[in-house]
């Protein structure tokens, strides 16, 4: 009887006729996942007369295959089962050991076996067929990952029988335990005569030494490397390694064998980067000490085999004596350290101004500490953040969806943002009905945000959050508002977050339901820790009954060295050693702090994509919102019939040479009614239009938005939806005067109508640049009035701006002085308005002249003052960005 092979997961299990196995979320089963739709105990796998079988043992969710719900049905190689699901419930795929493996292979499996996880790697391996050599050369056997609690390659069974040198035992790190030499010798390690070629491969060195070693854990999977064979890595069942996850590109990246025996890694475009040592690279030679990341895995070469590392969650987290300090130095966080291990719940509380907010911008990379560090799966955050950021997901204080979309559209765009550009809109819709079902949320995913209760809210911004599997979640303040059973209710899916394979970390008011929670981080007054353990002690330690105590003491005693206290406790013995364990010990010998790692700009197709995802996301939002809609149309149709109110004997025109008058002052009136219109018009389309999703714009950015490409995005709409707008305004102030018979190039109408359209576009723009700039949206209002005006007096209508020192060149900065000078040319106002000192009636304003030439330079300066507001924009929205995202 073949054993079975099961894949699920990532991971793989080779079953033994000789027994039975239990599945489910149940620590107890035999194999055990984490996911709410899995019963704890949901199906059985047994040999049953000499076939294999798999058994509903009474699941809530149901056991599925071939689309329909079964009880007990025969399985064998190529059976694909789902649990809890029909189509996107926890996939077990099965092939049998013997089938389509060398016999080397089958060695390498009875190894093996005894219900040990391993690599996934027999589906990954591509049929060697496909490539035109043979089974045996080409079909990679698979090698066994080490047992829980075994040291990484760990002789085993058979091979610790045979003194297998591949599988010699690994000498541990004195002071850590840290598995130090996980990897035989290869071309290119200490000892070889090629070593001095090492340092060839740009990620060699110090760095990439520390970062290798500071895996901490048990390989997930471990793949041989066939000499002379590429291997390539991405989310499509083509590859030769199939590595699953939302930041996984179809094609993502390759192993190249070099001539010279070495391997290098080469990103194959894809979306969200290949890294080395947390850096991103496009290709690079990889020695004996580099960890390349591709989405949530890790690989390091060993000898001739990859080692690969999932991180499912399962990781630690430390801060390491982070300390802010801002203006001349005033200390804001204060040597911060604590430790947490997995799928830890930290509660982070301490009194207004304590530095909470401060601490959770340290460890995500917002705002990076100006001294410590932080340390994800024992990897440096702040130097490797380019690819950590992936794993991080944050749910700030505000609400990072736009409120006019439904549930369901939010988080399709923002999973169009976040994941691969390749990836296909069925596997898109699957993982946000994963979500969605995970957090309850179903029933409401029709509904438009803005309709749902706070608390429902903040689920959906946590559902935005989990679309990329972070295992690393942050929360800030995700309570407020709230009464105290919705409270409990968040309080309570945090808990389940948790627990079903993350670390998270919730800053709160609330201490009403600390007891959920692992760890409770209290932070006094100055930033320092007063206390880090379990909150069960946390009062004890303190010596007062309640947390209101608690805080007085901070307020009435705000002086007290109460970090001093803290670091003098027993308590802080014992994190101090958690602390101390989960340090890489190569990392000592780095400076403190590193430089915060750049993350790479997105690829132009990406940039592209963002684009289109981004315009219409914006489009939808404005469509949704029918108040502000019929305010766009409003408002030029106002202020279009308002330029009509202005009496006129001869409208726009000059008058009739037969006409007892000479000049028509008018004509001056009504366009300066039109272009401080449209000033006003336009710049109040954008003014908000920045700072109103200013949280949501700097989330995005921290996952890799591109800022141009949002730029981009609100230029094309609102220069659109402004464009209109000119049109509207002048259509109908047009309609009831008269115009000069014929323009310079156009008929009269449409060139006076393309200047005022552009300068719905400068001002559109200008608006841009207040609300990039100011730090609340009520600071935007009093800016449009005051630019509004500043704007009537600088059209050049209302007195001689030329010939006027100083004021003729402030002048030449404001984009109503060059539309109606633009304007100007065409009706040529030089001469229908009266001169400003009738006894030169020649001295005209030399911008009004009645040429094409002017005309085009007027509306080239225009649109110029727009390309530098657009530039302007740019740099303030930098000023908006996570620290590490800033280029
Ligand atoms: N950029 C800055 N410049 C100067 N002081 C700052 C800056 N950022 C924060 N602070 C100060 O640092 C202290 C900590 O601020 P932080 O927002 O982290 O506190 P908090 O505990 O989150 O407060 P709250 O509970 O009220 O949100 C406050 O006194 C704040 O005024």
């Amino acid at each position: 009887m073949p054993e079975l092979v099961l894949h699920a997961s990532g991971r793989t299990w080779t079953l033994e006729a000789s027994r039975s196995y239990t599945i489910g979320r149940d620590q107890q089963a035999d194999i055990s996942f984490i996911d709410r739709r899995v019963s704890r105990r949901h199906v059985v796998i047994r040999c049953d007369g000499g076939t294999w079988v798999i058994e509903d043992l009474g699941s809530a969710n149901g056991t599925f295959a071939e689309g329909r719900r079964i009880q007990r049905i025969e399985i064998g190689h190529g059976s694909i089962i789902r649990l809890g699901e029909v189509s996107t419930g926890m996939r077990l795929d099965f092939t049998e050991a013997s089938a389509a493996v060398s016999d080397d292979q089958v060695r390498a499996d009875v190894r093996i076996r005894e219900g040990q996880s391993q690599a996934e790697a027999r589906p990954k391996v591509r049929d060697a067929a496909d490539r035109g050599t043979s089974v045996a050369a080409a079909t990679p056997p698979v090698v066994p990952g080490p047992r829980p609690g075994e040291v990484p390659g760990a002789p085993t069974g058979a091979a610790a029988a045979r003194g297998d040198e591949q599988f010699r035992p690994l000498p541990r790190h004195p002071a850590s335990g840290f598995a130090r030499a996980a990897v035989p010798p290869t071309p290119g390690d200490a000892g070889d005569p090629r070593d001095s070629r090492r340092s060839e491969g740009p990620a060699a060195g110090p760095r990439g030494a520390a970062a290798a070693l500071s895996i901490d854990r048990d390989p997930s999977g471990v793949y041989p490397l066939v000499l002379g064979q590429r291997l390539r890595i991405g989310r499509g069942p083509e590859n030769e390694l199939v590595v699953e996850g939302p930041y996984v590109s179809r094609h993502h990246a390759e192993f190249r064998p070099l001539p010279d025996g070495r391997f290098e890694i080469v990103d194959l475009g894809s979306h969200n980067g290949t890294y080395v040592n947390g850096q991103p690279v496009d290709r690079r030679i990889i020695g004996p000490y580099d960890i390349v990341g591709v989405g949530h895995s890790t690989f390091r070469l060993a000898g001739d085999r990859l080692e690969e590392f999932v991180d499912t969650g399962e990781v630690s987290f430390t801060a390491r004596n982070l300390t802010v300090t801002v203006g001349r130095g005033k200390t804001i966080l204060d040597d911060v350290s604590f430790g947490v291990p997995e799928k830890s719940l930290v509660a982070v509380i301490g009194p207004s101004g304590s530095g909470k907010s401060t601490l959770l911008r340290a460890l995500t990379g917002y705002r990076p500490a100006d001294r410590g560090q932080v340390f994800y799966d024992h990897r440096d955050l702040y130097a490797q953040f380019a690819e950590l950021r992936h794993r991080i997901g944050l749910v700030p204080q505000d609400d990072i969806l736009h409120k006019e979309l439904t549930v369901d559209v939010a988080l399709k765009y923002a999973a169009r943002l976040r994941f691969p550009g390749d990836t296909k809109a069925a596997e898109r819709k699957a993982r946000i009905d994963e979500v969605l079902q995970e957090l309850r949320l179903d029933v409401h995913r029709g509904k438009k945000v803005a309709s749902l209760s706070g608390g429902q809210r903040k689920r959906v911004s946590v559902a935005l959050e989990l679309l990329t599997k972070p295992s690393l979640l942050f929360l800030d303040e995700p309570t407020s508002g709230l009464d105290p059973g919705l409270d409990r209710n968040v309080m309570k899916l945090l808990r389940e977050l948790a627990d079903d394979g993350r670390t998270v970390l919730v800053v709160t008011h609330s201490v009403a339901e600390l007891s959920m929670c692992d760890r409770v981080l209290v932070l006094a007054p100055g930033g320092s820790v007063a206390y880090f353990g379990p909150p069960g002690e946390a009062l004890d330690f303190f010596g007062h009954e309640s947390w209101a105590d608690v805080f007085s003491a901070f307020e009435d005693h705000r002086e007290d060295d109460w970090g001093g206290r803290w670091r003098a406790s027993r308590q802080y013995d014992r994190c101090a050693a958690e602390i101390d364990s989960a340090e890489p010990p190569q990392q000592s010998g780095t400076p403190a702090t590193q430089p915060p790692a750049r993350a790479r700009r997105p690829k132009p197709q990406g940039w592209l994509g963002q684009l289109w995802t981004l315009m219409r996301r914006y489009a939808s939002v404005i469509a949704s919102d029918k108040g502000f809609m019929a305010l766009m149309l409003l408002l030029p149709a106002v202020l279009g019939g308002v330029s009509c109110l202005v009496p006129a004997t001869f409208g726009l025109a000059p008058p009739p040479p037969d006409s007892r008058f000479r000049y028509n002052q008018e004509s001056g009136t009504i366009l300066l009614v039109l272009v401080v219109g449209m000033c006003f018009s336009g710049a109040a389309n954008s003014v908000r239009e920045l700072i109103k999703e200013r949280v949501i714009y700097e989330r995005e950015r921290a996952t890799g938005l591109s800022r141009s490409a949002y730029l981009m995005s609100k230029v094309i709409v609102l220069g659109l939806i402004t464009a209109v707008q000119g049109v509207v305004i002048c259509a109908i102030g047009f309609s009831v005067r008269q115009l000069p018979a014929q323009g310079l190039l156009m008929p009269t109408a449409v060139e006076v109508c393309v200047v005022i359209s552009a300068l719905g576009f400068t001002t559109m723009m200008f608006g841009l640049v207040i609300s990039a700039l100011v730090r609340t949206p009520e600071k935007t209002m009093p800016l449009l009035v005051m630019f509004a005006v500043v704007q009537v007096v600088f059209t050049g209508v209302l007195f001689q701006l030329f010939d006027s020192p100083g004021i003729e060149q402030i002048g030449w900065l404001m984009p109503a002085r060059w539309a109606v000078a633009g304007a100007g040319t065409t009706l040529d106002l030089a001469h229908t308005m009266p001169p400003w000192n009738v006894d030169k009636p020649d001295d005209v304003d030399p911008l009004w002249a009645h040429t094409v030439t002017q005309w085009g330079i007027d509306l080239g300066v225009l649109l110029a003052i727009g390309l530098v507001c657009g530039f302007a924009v740019a740099r303030l929205l930098r000023r908006h960005e996570p620290e590490v995202m800033r280029d």
